[in-house]
């Protein structure tokens, strides 16, 4: 691979710095501003926040799928080892994308060609990333992949009206990741599904990551509870940057972010029965990007603002394993802020 650098790492995803923005008439709109995270192999991380917040800005971003109107201002990337700088002038290399990393985008089940068979699309994805490779073998590949995660063959015959919808997002998985991508970024996956196809597709990526298929999951929503059954841990973002990282365990029982505990507050009720009512909101709107407030973009609307938050940008309080951007975090060592269950 061209422009590649590789190293050893433990790690299967180290993303630094990432800042993109869409360009327009009105100037530019940072909508990922100096963000960094990492994966680790086997993984799967969680990005949940408001709607707007850069979720799907980020996803394109490291799925290196970015288009006009939205560029990349900067960053790097290191997956499964090797490494790449991201910039306005930087054109990643080709055989990056499918086979390191790989995007299930938003609404990819209902993006599908009606008048396209599975077998023919499942060809169609393959043959765009190795021009040489005969139908008959892309189609027995795609048989393969589906039988060994306990999916029917016969849907290779089928028109994607023929499936279900929850086949057909398990089906649009599968054929996503038919070249084995290091990194899988998967986009609101589960938001179309009922609950228990939602829960037979995160049965199907746990699955993916056990036989290796996948090497690590970014799993994009803003659906907390969702978030409960499947993420390792998770990544919290507000108006174009990481509130909080933690484990999934430490950032649902003792976030440090008053956005977090304002995002759990509203949409999760106690264990042991996670539903999905919204039982408070959020007071207030995220700022638009095209004018984030100075300091803490989260300051107009959080519960424990000080005058800091007003004037300076948050530091990062805490270790690799979890940490919080936020002044509060910092002033109160080791405290979880207030969660109204
Ligand atoms: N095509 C576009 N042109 C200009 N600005 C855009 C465009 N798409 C997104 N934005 C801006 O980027 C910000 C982040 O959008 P993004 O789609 O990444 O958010 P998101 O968190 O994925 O939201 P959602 O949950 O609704 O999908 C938005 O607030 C919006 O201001």
């Amino acid at each position: 691979m061209s422009g590649v650098v590789t190293t050893a790492t433990g790690s299967l995803l180290r993303a630094s710095h990432l800042r993109a923005a869409y360009s327009g008439d009105g100037g530019q709109v940072v909508a990922v501003d100096d963000v960094s995270i990492d994966v680790g192999k086997g993984e799967v991380l969680g990005v949940a926040g408001e709607s707007g917040c850069g979720k799907s800005t980020l996803g394109a971003i490291l799925s290196l799928t970015v288009r006009p109107p939205l560029f990349v201002l900067g960053g790097e990337l290191e997956v499964d080892g090797n490494q790449l700088d991201l910039g306005p002038d930087r054109r990643p290399p080709r055989a990056w994308r499918g086979e390191v990393v790989s995007l299930l985008p938003q609404g990819a089940m209902n993006s599908l060609s009606p008048t396209v068979r599975i077998r023919d699309f499942a060809y169609d994805v393959i043959r765009a990333h190795q021009p040489g490779v005969r139908r008959p073998d892309a189609i027995e590949r795609t048989r393969e992949r589906l039988e060994q995660l306990d999916l029917p063959a016969r849907v290779l015959d089928y028109y994607p009206h023929q499936l279900s919808g929850g086949m057909k997002q398990r089906v649009v998985t599968v054929v996503s990741t038919l070249l084995n991508p290091r990194l899988l970024i998967a986009d609101e996956p589960t938001s179309a599904l009922d609950v228990s196809s939602q829960r037979i597709l995160i049965e199907m990526l746990r699955e993916m990551l056990a036989r290796d298929i996948i090497g690590g999951v970014i799993f994009i929503t803003h659906d907390l509870p969702v978030l409960n059954t499947i993420a390792d841990r998770i990544a919290i973002m507000y108006a174009g940057k990481i509130a909080e990282v933690g484990t999934a365990n430490e950032l649902i029982n003792r976030p440090r972010h008053p956005y977090s505990g304002a995002l759990l507050s509203s949409v999760l009720v106690p264990e042991p029965q996670m539903r999905r009512t919204r039982v408070r909101g959020i007071p207030g709107a995220p700022p638009s990007l095209a004018h984030p407030p100075a300091g803490c973009r989260f300051h107009p609307r959080c519960p424990l603002v000080m005058n800091v938050c007003r004037e300076q940008e948050p530091p990062q309080v805490g270790d690799d394993r979890h940490h919080a951007h936020c002044w509060w975090a910092d002033q109160h060592p080791g405290q979880p802020v207030e969660v109204t269950r």
